[in-house]
């Protein structure tokens, strides 16, 4: 193994999804389960996936890598091959899992079938797949690895039905970073579908596991989850850049999309727990926004002359009445939402923010975090524009979205009988709601600075405008 972990410490840190700032030292293998491979998967000698620790870093993160063996002369996917290596003395090729249908197959059998994988020796890592109840399985004909920019990996799986005709096909998000804890993305999707919502994809299941950690022990949580796919669907980030663009009026669309945004609201608040936050909640949630901004400062140091301004709305918002927390999205954007024909719009990927702890994105929250999401991705459209542009456009389009979907989410909440912040004033709510948006603008700075530094003129634009415009008189 120690051959395959070299492999990995070269190839890690070019993938997407890694965490890391620089090449990891020495890999830690922490463990591995094994999946067995189908009899139509021809050159496989083995699927094993490994869970390896960057131990070096400064904040040590655990990777999820499955691993196809294959006779070296396989035909392997370009995009999967990691190298070769020696296994019981002949060189095989070594291909990451998700960009091989031996693992694909193999993964959406262990869901299908309820299947278990207990990985021998020492530091033995185990995985249960979990169908929904009533999910239907048809038969595996292909899969591709879903392109684009993504914290995890994403597997598309072609079925045919018992006639042969293609059926709908499913998305299996494998998760690349580890936590020992639940999931949101496989929790609150699984409870919205089984509450008969439609606003998310239909479920099919899920691996969870357990596995070994040397500083917190044995540990449990999420390393797959598979639903339905919407082939040739697109997000409605794609949707609102083409209207703004092009001048297009977005207001019904984001109308009807605040009024999905307080279904899925409602659903979360009957089906998971609700709070009433106290003031040591309130304290907390803004402490946390002020370290926000302190690690913001250190990304972008010119940050640094709004302190007092910052501070003006995150105080304000401290002493304001604030709605019952309760389970969210937790990183609301365009991007994670899609605009599917007959269904309406369809929310994907209640992960939360990644920079964020699973413990903080598994604790019921403030609805307005979410709100102020969208409403800061109506202005990422106007500035990814005005970026292109070399000019300010489109802010009139993003002013007019912003509206539109504020009031989408409170017609939508009383068409709905839901109560959510009805009790308090409209001047504590826009309070909370500023906060959000700013703390969320904030977050953008530090993920922009860390991922895409040509985009980063756009939230650290809106921090600046966020604390003139609510500045105290
Ligand atoms: N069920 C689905 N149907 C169609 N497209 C999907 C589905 N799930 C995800 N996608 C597409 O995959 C992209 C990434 O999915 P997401 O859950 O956000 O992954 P990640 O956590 O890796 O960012 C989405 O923006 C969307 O375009
Ligand atoms: O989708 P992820 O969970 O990976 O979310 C992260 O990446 C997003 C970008 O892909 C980032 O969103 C920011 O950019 C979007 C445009 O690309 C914009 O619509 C969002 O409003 C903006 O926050 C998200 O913050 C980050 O967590």
């Amino acid at each position: 193994m120690s051959e395959v972990l070299d492999l990995l410490s070269d190839w890690l840190p070019n993938q997407r999804w890694f965490a890391g700032e620089s090449r990891p030292g020495r890999l830690e293998l922490l463990g591995s389960y094994q999946l067995r491979a189908s009899e139509h998967d021809s050159g496989v000698r083995m699927i094993t996936v490994a869970l390896v620790r960057d131990a070096a870093a400064e904040r040590p993160q655990t990777y999820q890598v499955p691993l196809v063996v294959r006779d070296i002369d396989a035909d392997v996917e370009p995009l999967g091959y990691i190298g070769a290596a020696t296994e019981h003395g002949d060189r095989a090729a070594l291909v990451d899992g998700p960009h091989d249908p031996a693992f694909a197959r193999a993964l959406m059998g262990l869901i299908a079938d309820e299947g278990s994988s207990i990985g021998a020796g020492e530091g033995a890592a185990e995985a249960y797949g979990q169908p929904m109840p009533g999910a239907h399985a048809h038969r595996f004909a292909s899969s591709r690895v879903l392109s684009g920019e993504q914290s995890n990996t994403s597997i598309i799986c072609d079925l045919r039905d018992d006639d042969g005709e293609l059926a709908v096909p499913l998305i299996i998000k494998v998760f690349r970073t580890l936590h020992g804890g639940d999931n949101p993305d496989v929790t609150l999707q699984t409870a919205l579908a089984a509450a008969g919502s439609l606003r998310v994809p239909p479920t099919f299941g899920q691996v969870s596991g357990t596995w070994h950690d040397p500083d917190a022990g044995e540990l449990q949580g999420h390393f797959a989850f598979a639903q339905e796919f919407f082939a040739g669907v697109e997000d409605a980030w794609r949707v609102a850049l083409r209207a703004a663009e092009a001048g297009d009026d977005f207001s019904q669309l984001a109308h009807s999309l605040g009024e999905a945004t307080a279904e899925v609201h409602a659903t979360l608040a009957r089906v998971m727990p609700q709070v009433a936050p106290d003031q040591d909640d309130v304290d907390e949630a803004v402490e946390q926004m002020r370290a926000r901004f302190g690690v913001a400062v250190r990304e972008l140091p010119e940050l640094e002359s709004l302190v007092d301004a910052v501070d003006d709305v995150y105080e304000r918002a401290r002493r304001a009445t604030w709605p019952s927390l309760q389970r969210i999205h937790g990183d609301y954007h365009l991007g994670q939402v899609l605009a599917v024909p007959d269904r309406g719009w369809v929310l994907l990927d209640f992960e939360g923010e990644p920079l964020r702890s699973l413990a903080e994105r598994n604790s019921p929250d403030v609805p307005q975090r979410d709100l102020a999401g969208m409403l800061r991705s109506f202005d990422y459209v106007s500035g990814a524009l005005s970026v292109r542009a070399g000019r300010e456009v489109a802010r009139a389009w993003a002013d007019s979205a912003r509206a539109s979907f504020l009031q989408g989410y409170t017609d939508g909440l009383a068409a709905l009988g839901a109560q959510s912040g009805a009790e308090i004033g409209a001047e504590d709510i826009e309070s909370v709601l500023v906060a959000y948006e700013l703390d969320k603008a904030i977050y953008e700075v530090i993920y922009e600075a860390r991922h895409r530094p040509d985009w980063l003129t756009i939230p650290a634009l809106a921090v600046r405008r966020l604390t003139e415009r609510h500045a105290r008189h």
